[in-house]
């Protein structure tokens, strides 16, 4: 059942569009990860989602409550991008002041912030935050977002601009939260992360959902894993050569098409010299996803601007060639 649903979100900003009618759902346990290039919209998803940003029209309903209901935000932890600390205070006396913002009984509290504390590996607890490195700061505020036990956690970029080590320790974190049954939405620029911990993905690009899905699906739905056969001889199918034109290139993409090659190869006195599969990185994808979004938005505003100035009678031909860029894009969400 899901546990998070989000219906039609949008957010504006003056007559900029930031966030352009979002729908997904999240299943309780799941991991869920939001990705894009800079500007997407996630961060403004995301604190939609955690009331901290008043949508322009559309609903977010977390665990039953709408953003903004104090019941939600009893169920909710939220780690923001740029987490201030309130410099002057040790982590042990910062994060025991936000138990009770929840109310959350001292001894309760104190047991749950050594616990967390612990397994992140924070040392210094009675340091000034002030005093204390990035990467300290970075595991005091993931404390902080735990500190009320929800059962939604909301990550925007834990482990951005940390060492490999630190980095390390959050991401492993994130996925024992998770084996633990916490739902968690995930957003991170960097894709081995994303690809390490989350069981489906949303990639936004100008405010708009994408692509959606496993990896596994986005992958296949983006041509999923290639064969490059290489011949001594063109059996067709477009083959490549290289330099020296002695070797042929062929690209397929399932076994069934290797051994057509295969055969046409040994028909022609040839044979195959190498085969080897190329399956494209989720970062392979993001790329060609962002730029299929980005020639889609230009061919738009194209037509758009043709259709405006020139109502010749053609403009049946150009709104249905949009039309069918759009469902390309569609279809992939
Ligand atoms: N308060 C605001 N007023 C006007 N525009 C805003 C405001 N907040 C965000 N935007 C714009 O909305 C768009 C989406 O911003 P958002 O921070 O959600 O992107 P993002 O995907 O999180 O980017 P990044 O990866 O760089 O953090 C950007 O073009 C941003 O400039």
């Amino acid at each position: 059942m899901a546990i998070l649903e989000v219906d039609d979100l949008r957010k504006e900003y003056g007559g900029f569009t930031a966030v352009d009618g979002s729908s997904f759902a999240i299943e309780r346990g799941e991991v869920f990860g939001v990705v894009g290039p800079n500007g997407a919209g996630k961060t403004t998803t995301l604190k939609m989602l955690a009331g901290l940003i008043e949508p322009t029209a559309g609903t977010a309903v977390v665990a039953g409550h709408t953003p903004g209901d104090p019941e939600m935000a009893r169920q909710l932890g939220f780690l923001p991008e740029e987490s201030p600390l309130y410099e002057e205070m040790t982590a042990t006396d910062y994060l025991e002041f936000f138990a009770d913002l929840y109310d959350v009984p001292r001894s309760v509290a104190r047991d749950r912030i050594d616990r967390t504390l612990e397994r992140l590996d924070l040392e210094h607890r009675d340091r000034r935050l002030g005093n204390m490195s990035k990467g300290m700061k970075r595991k005091v505020a993931i404390a902080r977002a735990l500190v009320n036990d929800p059962d939604v956690l909301i990550f925007d970029e834990p482990a951005s601009g940390l060492d490999p080590l630190t980095t390390n320790y959050i991401i492993e974190f994130t996925q024992e939260l998770s084996d633990e049954g916490k739902t968690i939405v995930f957003s991170a620029h960097n894709l081995f992360h994303v690809e390490s911990v989350c069981d489906r993905i949303i990639i936004m690009n100008d405010g708009r959902i994408v692509a959606r899905g496993t990896i596994d699906a986005i992958r296949e739905a983006h041509g999923g894993t290639e064969y490059h056969v290489y011949a001594t001889v063109d059996a067709g199918n477009g083959a490549l050569t290289d330099d020296n034109d002695d070797e042929f290139r062929h690209v397929v993409a399932d076994m069934d098409a290797v051994e057509s090659i295969r055969e046409v190869v040994e028909r022609e006195g040839g044979r195959i010299t190498d085969i080897q599969t190329e399956t494209p990185t989720l970062e392979d994808i993001f790329l060609e996803v962002a730029s299929e979004s980005r020639e889609n938005s230009e061919s738009r505003e194209n037509n758009e601007g043709r259709n405006g100035s020139e109502r010749d009678g053609r403009d049946g031909d150009e709104s249905s060639r949009s039309d069918s860029n759009e469902d390309a894009a569609e279809a992939r969400t």
